[in-house]
């Protein structure tokens, strides 16, 4: 296993597009802890994959180094570098059973018959496979295959990481969770670093101990499931992360109040200088509290619908001319002349898209 440096990356993928400023990564500079469990955010297109394939070495970066411990493995092959890799489609021997599978790998590194005989049981066993081993793999289901690429990376000892590209991609609705938590336990046991990329939140937010949020060829966040849905140092990352994502409301400040428009609200640690650029404030829905219209410090809304989510209900409205979301109680009373209150501690102020003091 392998602490992996990312020292000051940036890549593009011609000259022309380097002549041009077109990064699909603009700057990444990051040290992934040895046994780790990592996943990478972010929508299409912000460089999740590009970053992976630096790390697994299908991509030379432009400019920076990629360390695996203290060594230098930029220019290194993928083979050299002793990644395993999870892609979106299992990659494996349909015509070998699932034991011989699991066997090719150490055989390919000369493990002697005796330790190969010991490791793939072991293996199927922590897999729940047992009862396929000496079936061929051709007829198993996407998530067993999908286990057996898993397996292949866990037997090696070698490893210096399992790299995942969207792995839960063709596997049945009903199988993901499962699967996501064996996966999760299988980490647990082997402390193999994993770095896990992604679109979907819900996977990111349960394997991983630490999420990096990719937006536009940077990393916006790294942190905790808690950090981010408390704390989101960038605006995407309050949008992304969430259901509905964080409310971001253009305000100015006066004093120690933000003045939305609409009405005023009190901020409970206003910021030391005035900051400068484009200001917002950041609620998440779950933190906007729906009252009667005149409540001492509330701000008027309008209400436009009110969706049922099951044990609580959505209000969709609008402050001024911006939408704003509330999640309510299920029971919650809904007046008819509404405003809403922000829970003050949960009140994040932006600068050009960055918390103010968030930036680092
Ligand atoms: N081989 C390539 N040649 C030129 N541009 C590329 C190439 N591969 C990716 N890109 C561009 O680099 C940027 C980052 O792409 P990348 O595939 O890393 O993003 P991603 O976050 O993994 O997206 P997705 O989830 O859709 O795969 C995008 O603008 C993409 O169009």
């Amino acid at each position: 296993m392998a602490r992996i440096r990312l020292d000051r990356i940036r890549h593009a993928y011609t000259p022309e597009l380097a002549a041009r400023g077109s990064f699909a990564l603009r700057g990444v500079d990051h040290t992934f802890d040895d046994g780790g469990a990592y996943a990478l955010l972010g929508p299409s297109g912000c460089g999740k994959t590009t970053l992976l394939n630096i790390m697994s070495g299908l991509v030379t970066p432009s400019e920076g180094r990629v360390l695996f411990d203290d060594a230098d493995v930029t220019h290194r092959s993928t083979e050299a570098r002793n990644i395993a890799q999870v892609f979106q489609f299992p990659v494996i021997y349909d015509t070998m059973t699932v034991a011989e599978n699991l066997a090719f790998p150490l055989r390919n590194r000369g493990v002697s018959a005796a330790e190969i005989k010991r490791h793939v049981p072991e293996m199927l066993e922590r897999l729940g496979l047992v009862a396929e081993a000496n079936r061929k793999a051709r007829g198993l289901t996407a998530d067993q295959k999908q286990k057996i690429s898993l397996g292949r990376g866990l037997i090696r000892s070698d490893v210096s990481a399992i790299l995942f590209d969207e792995p839960l991609t063709v596997i049945d609705p009903h199988m993901k969770w499962i699967l996501r938590s064996q996966l999760k336990e299988l980490h647990r046991e082997f402390r193999t670093t994993m770095i896990y990329v992604t679109h979907d939140q819900t996977e990111a937010l349960t394997f991983a101990e630490k999420v990096m949020v990719m937006y536009d060829g940077e990393v916006v966040q790294i942190g905790t499931p808690e950090e981010l849905f408390e704390r989101p140092r960038h605006t995407f990352v309050g949008y992304f992360i969430g259901s509905p994502g964080m409310n971001v409301l253009p305000c100015r400040i006066e004093g120690d109040e933000a003045d939305l428009g609409a009405g005023r609200i009190r901020l409970p640690s206003p910021p030391a200088s005035r900051p400068q650029g484009k200001l917002e404030l950041g609620i998440r829905p779950e933190f906007v509290r729906v009252v009667p219209s005149g409540s001492p410090g509330a701000v008027p809304v309008t209400i436009d619908k009110v969706e049922d989510i099951g044990s609580e209900r959505i209000v969709r409205a609008r402050i001024g001319g911006e939408k704003l979301a509330a999640v309510v109680a299920e029971d919650a009373a809904l007046p008819a002349d509404a405003a809403v209150l922000f829970e003050p501690g949960a009140l994040n102020l932006y600068a050009d898209s960055w918390l103010v003091g968030g930036r680092t």
